[in-house]
């Protein structure tokens, strides 16, 4: 029997989760040559390591082909329809830190607050002729904070993969929903967050997925274990 865990293969959550695995006395080597996307955890056979990107890991947990992932708590609370359902938040890991925000041009003077933006929502097609628009790529938690926590039903959403803070200054859209961590992306732009506009405050999580075989499966408990204690040692 063994079991698989998937770490970012790149970007700014790869080398954290290694440091992570390292410090809980789980060290990663490769398999093969250096642009391999399999590992092992030296000493411990039974565990496989599939380096994936961080997207592609919640995906991966989602359709239950890995035991466990490390990725951002916004990608699953994005990507699954049903992520209380299909995978547990083991342990929140420390880093990887970044707020989904919702955000509006600092000009819009009198909008402070969601209720003041569905105002504005409720207004916007008498005034301009159209829907309020939304740039994002966060489609599912756009809508869970928009139509269902704040009741706001008049928007529509233009899909934006990148640079999403530049598309209200281009005319793409009038506000944006995206991740920050410094502020700095928002500021340079002109935007200001919302007083209850933090939608997700996310970071980096160990997740499992949740599996029927996992039950009395020997070998997650001390993969468990181990993270959480050198998690919590380093706090
Ligand atoms: N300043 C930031 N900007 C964007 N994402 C951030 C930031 N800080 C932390 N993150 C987190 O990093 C994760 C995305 O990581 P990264 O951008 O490295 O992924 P990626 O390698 O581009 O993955 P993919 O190719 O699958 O999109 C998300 O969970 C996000 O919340
Ligand atoms: O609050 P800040 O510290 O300014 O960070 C936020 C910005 O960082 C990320 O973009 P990045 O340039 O990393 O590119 P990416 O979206 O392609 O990852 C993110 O999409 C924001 O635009």
């Amino acid at each position: 029997m063994t079991i698989t865990i998937a770490l970012p293969s790149k970007g700014r959550m790869k080398d954290d989760s290694a440091a992570v695995f390292e410090r809980a006395g789980l060290p990663i080597v490769g398999v093969g040559n250096e642009r391999s996307y399999r590992g092992r955890v030296e000493g411990a056979d039974d565990i496989e390591i599939a380096f994936l990107s961080a997207s592609e890991i919640a995906r991966e947990l989602n359709n239950g082909s890995v035991d466990f992932g490390v990725t951002g708590e916004d990608l699953i609370r994005e990507g699954l329809a049903d992520p209380d359902r299909s995978v547990e938040i083991v342990a929140r890991l420390g880093f990887g830190h970044a707020d989904v925000v919702v955000a509006v041009p600092e000009i819009w003077l009198d909008v402070d607050s969601m209720a003041d933006l569905g105002d504005v929502a409720a207004d916007f097609r008498s005034r301009h002729g159209r829907r309020l628009q939304i740039a994002t790529k966060y489609w599912r938690l756009t809508q869970q904070h928009f139509s269902s926590q704040h009741g706001i039903q008049l928007y529509r959403i233009v899909e934006s993969l990148g640079a999403t803070e530049g598309a209200p200054a281009a005319g793409q859209a009038d506000i944006i929903v995206d991740i920050t961590s410094t502020g700095s992306t928002l500021k340079a732009n002109n935007l200001k967050i919302l007083s209850d506009g933090v939608i997700l405050k996310s970071q980096a999580c160990l997740l499992r997925a949740r599996k029927a075989e996992h039950d009395g499966n020997p070998l997650l408990a001390p993969v468990v274990k181990r993270i959480v204690e050198a998690v919590q040692k380093a706090v």
